[in-house]
């Protein structure tokens, strides 16, 4: 019963005491142990040591929030300039540590010095219990402060850099096809989940945009949304973009860095163009996310990450695993959802709504007033862009550019020996590609036609869009009895 309340006892306590570790450093050990003993029934971690050339190794492996520092460590020394000395070092190693300076010949002239110097207070020894509690609680607060502030600092720098290299415009991702409906249907399940998800797709496809809009479904997003190329990444960076580097850790680490896990943390990180990935890096990403931890280059304190994994690729990823090119394990491990994202010539309905947004936007960016002829858009539907709407996008602004009447010249945009011709077009749409005629009215005709169905009946537009007068356009439908 006694035994049993003890435990409880101990317990309990356990629980009370603060998260946190603070470091004593004094050349005296009887020193050690009375401020050892008073702490640690407070603080989760105390550590002791004599020598004040340890600091550095404590301080590199493991987060230590404060340090009570001595100010003399040789024999008979009062002048306290030993403890400046270590101060100093400890402020420019990590300068979220807070530093208590202890000594047993107390002025008010050092006390003054140590806190310019850095310190956060001074103690007097012998101290008063209850006088040093006071000073490690508020120094221990002032910690906290200071690694949220660097923290958030560092977060700032890292989100600052990904915004400029993402370019900052976002499009919308348009599509009314089935085969797009089917994707953002399943987009919008998926995003409820913290469920890892796989994007595929041919280059050009929207795969980033879908990233994106994953992230603006989900519940994570009020919180950052990071991407990185994997493509673009030498092999010789990819840890440090990863994971971070401390400052110092190679040549070119001039100062600490946030790695993307660490700035997704609580957000979602997008990786895109995984199929590039060295074997190597794969191991390495794959130990990250088994652990949901990270640990930055030249640094040995491992940092907990919850982030919501998107991948992205043109690669088949099971062909690769096949081919020996690709981990079967991060397959598993990324693909829990996949979504497919069709090429653009399976979703030719999807062609329309993504040249009128284009032309719109294009239009507004260099102050033109442009249309699309009927005629031309079943020739845009018809063309079977290799480079899916990136290059629908591109052909849209170099035409919106280069046009010259009020008409969007096509044929600037797309190769027309890529044409497909009438007869392979499967889907049965009212094809009207001239190669098959060079009978000038049956040509005439159809386009008016075209031209009627494109305006759903509406003489006027279709009449504006062929370039005739009304009473033009009336003759035609007379003659062609439409
Ligand atoms: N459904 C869509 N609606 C509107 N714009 C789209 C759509 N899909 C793609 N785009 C546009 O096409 C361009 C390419 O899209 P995105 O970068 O998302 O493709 P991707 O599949 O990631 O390409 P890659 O594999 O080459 O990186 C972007 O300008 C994007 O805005």
């Amino acid at each position: 019963m006694s035994e049993c309340g003890t435990l409880k006892e101990k317990q309990s306590t356990q629980d009370m005491k603060q998260e946190g570790t603070v470091l004593i450093v004094d050349d005296n050990t009887d020193i050690l142990i009375a401020a050892k003993l008073l702490l640690k029934k407070h603080y989760q971690q105390v550590l002791t040591t004599d020598n004040p050339f340890d600091i550095e190794a404590q301080i590199n492996t493991q987060q230590i929030d404060v340090i009570l520092l001595d100010m003399n460590f040789s024999q008979d020394a009062i002048s306290g300039k030993e403890g400046f000395y270590w101060l100093q070092k400890i402020v420019a190693q990590d300068p979220s540590i807070v530093v208590l300076l202890m000594t047993a010949y107390g002025d008010i002239q050092l006390a003054v010095d140590a806190i310019k110097a850095g310190a956060a207070d001074f103690i007097a020894k012998p101290w008063q219990n209850d006088q040093l509690l006071g000073a490690v609680a508020a120094a221990f607060a002032h910690a906290k402060d200071k690694q949220q502030v660097g923290k958030l600092t560092r977060q700032t720098q890292g989100l600052n850099q990904a915004l400029n290299q993402s370019g900052g415009h976002q499009f919308s991702f348009l599509g009314q096809s089935p085969a797009m409906q089917t994707v953002f249907r399943t987009i919008e399940r998926a995003a409820q989940t913290d469920a890892n998800i796989l994007i595929t797709g041919e280059s050009g496809t929207g795969k980033e945009l879908a990233a994106h809009a994953i992230h603006q479904a989900s519940m994570r997003h009020h919180n950052a949304f990071i991407s990185l190329d994997m493509g673009a990444v030498s092999e010789s960076l990819f840890e440090s973009e990863l994971f971070g580097h401390k400052k110092g850790a190679f040549t070119d680490a001039k100062s600490d860095k946030v790695g993307r896990f660490e700035l997704a943390h609580q957000g979602s990180l997008f990786l895109d163009e995984l199929g590039n990935l060295p074997l190597a890096q794969q191991a390495t990403l794959l130990a990250a996310l088994q652990n949901r931890q990270v640990t930055p280059v030249g640094g040995s304190k491992a940092i907990s990450v919850d982030i919501r994994l998107i991948c992205a690729t043109n690669d088949n990823l099971q062909q690769a695993v096949d081919e020996g090119r690709f981990r079967q394990d991060l397959l598993y491990r990324i693909n829990t959802i996949e979504i497919r994202l069709p090429p653009l010539r399976e979703r030719a309905e999807d062609i329309p709504l993504l040249v009128d947004y284009y032309l719109a936007h294009f239009c507004q960016k260099y102050k033109r007033q442009l249309e699309v002829n009927p005629m031309d858009m079943q020739s845009l539907q018809a063309y079977p862009w290799p480079g899916n709407v990136r290059e629908l996008a591109h052909a849209i602004e170099r035409a919106v550019i280069l046009s010259e009447s009020e008409y969007l010249d096509i044929s600037t945009v797309i190769n027309t020996a890529a044409r497909p011709s009438p007869s392979t077009d499967s889907k049965g749409r009212d094809n009207t590609q001239i190669t098959d005629t060079f009978n000038l009215e049956e040509i005439e005709q159809r386009t008016v036609r075209a031209a009627l169905k494109h305006y759903q009946g509406n003489v006027s537009s279709a009449a504006k869009a062929l370039g005739l007068t009304r009473g033009a356009m009336y003759r035609r439908l007379d003659k062609y009895n439409l």
